[in-house]
């Protein structure tokens, strides 16, 4: 791979450093954030809005504000790597990215990626989601060998999986925390994948999606371990902690948080059965947990 090619990764939280820590085998990555950094090829903002690819790793919830401060479009290609609906608006994030991006420059990564595990060069398997296939193909040309990648063109898919999923994680977090038991943490986990399948479909997500990479393979990774961030939400959660409290101590994103709303929302809106979405969502407005079980239980 070319070190010429100008790429640089806007957002320098977990997901964004282990990106450049990624794509730095393959050439070379700059990397910039709203506060400087002491990590290399760390870059002013300017610089890194004159490459030609982008990565955003922000959250989905300050995606809309960022592109209005920041950006104007002139040719980047895009890959926008945050996992999230937007809470308020209920907006996609490719609806978001396209009021300023046209569709042909734009591409979503999903898959199972905890960003310490990728930190450390441990193998996975990610999947580079684009209506514009070459698009896709550039990327994924980009990541190092440790790090599998595939192509599609189910935008709409890869994006319901990655944020449904992190609604899915507070939801074993908290099956978990209450020590149901391993039976009751699979039947949550498939019964959400059924769910998530139900949500995406209505929205034209293809079934395949759910069964790949994207859907059962990030489920299954955010929902059954500490290392999820969602996940711990809602361990911490069914012990009775605060919402304040615990995203405070995590002083990291919890997007399932914020999606969990949009997805209460939207369902709302369309008709769409998700009643475990539903429950997070009461049970993150103060909704006691073990009432939620017995409702879902019942259900
Ligand atoms: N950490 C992981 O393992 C993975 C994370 N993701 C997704 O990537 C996105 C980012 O997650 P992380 O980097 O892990 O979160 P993080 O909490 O580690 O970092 C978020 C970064 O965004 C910056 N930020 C927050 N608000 C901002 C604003 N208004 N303007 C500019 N910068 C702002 C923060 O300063 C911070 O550096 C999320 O959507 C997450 O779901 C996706 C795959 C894996
Ligand atoms: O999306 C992720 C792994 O694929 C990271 O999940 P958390 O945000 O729950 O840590």
């Amino acid at each position: 791979m070319s070190k010429s090619v100008s790429i640089a990764v806007i957002g320098a939280g977990k997901w964004g450093q282990a990106l450049q820590f990624a794509l730095s085998f393959t050439l070379t990555c700059k990397i910039t954030s709203r506060h400087i950094k002491p990590i290399e090829n760390f870059v002013s903002l300017e610089e890194a809005l004159k490459c030609e690819y982008l990565i955003f790793a922000l959250p989905a919830q300050v995606v809309r504000g960022w592109l209005e401060a920041h950006f104007t479009f002139s040719g980047q290609k895009i890959l926008v790597a945050a996992k999230g609906i937007e809470q308020g608006s209920g907006s996609f994030l490719n609806e978001i990215f396209a009021h300023y991006v046209p569709e042909d420059h734009l591409s979503f990564l999903s898959g199972p990626s905890f960003a310490s595990e990728v930190m450390k060069g441990l193998p996975t398997a990610v999947v580079i989601n684009s209506s514009n296939e070459t698009l896709s193909k550039e990327f994924a040309a980009f990541f190092p060998s440790f790090i599998k990648t595939y192509t599609s063109k189910d935008v709409i898919g890869a994006e319901v999986c990655g944020a449904y999923k992190n609604v899915l994680a507070i939801a074993s977090g908290i099956c978990d925390g209450l020590k149901l038991g391993n039976n009751a943490r699979a039947s949550l986990i498939a019964r959400g994948l059924v769910e998530m399948r139900r949500f995406g479909k209505y929205f034209g997500a293809h079934d395949e999606t759910f069964l790949g990479l994207s859907g059962a393979g990030d489920l299954f990774l955010t929902a059954s371990s500490t290392l999820s961030r969602n996940y711990r939400v809602g361990l911490f959660l069914a012990e009775g902690k605060k919402l304040e409290t615990i995203l405070e101590e995590l002083g990291e994103v919890a997007e399932g948080v914020f999606t969990s709303a949009a997805i209460f929302e939207l369902s709302t809106k369309h008709t769409i059965y998700t009643p475990i979405a539903h429950e997070i969502a009461l049970i993150l407005k103060g909704k006691e947990p073990r009432i939620s079980v017995k409702d879902l239980l019942s259900d």
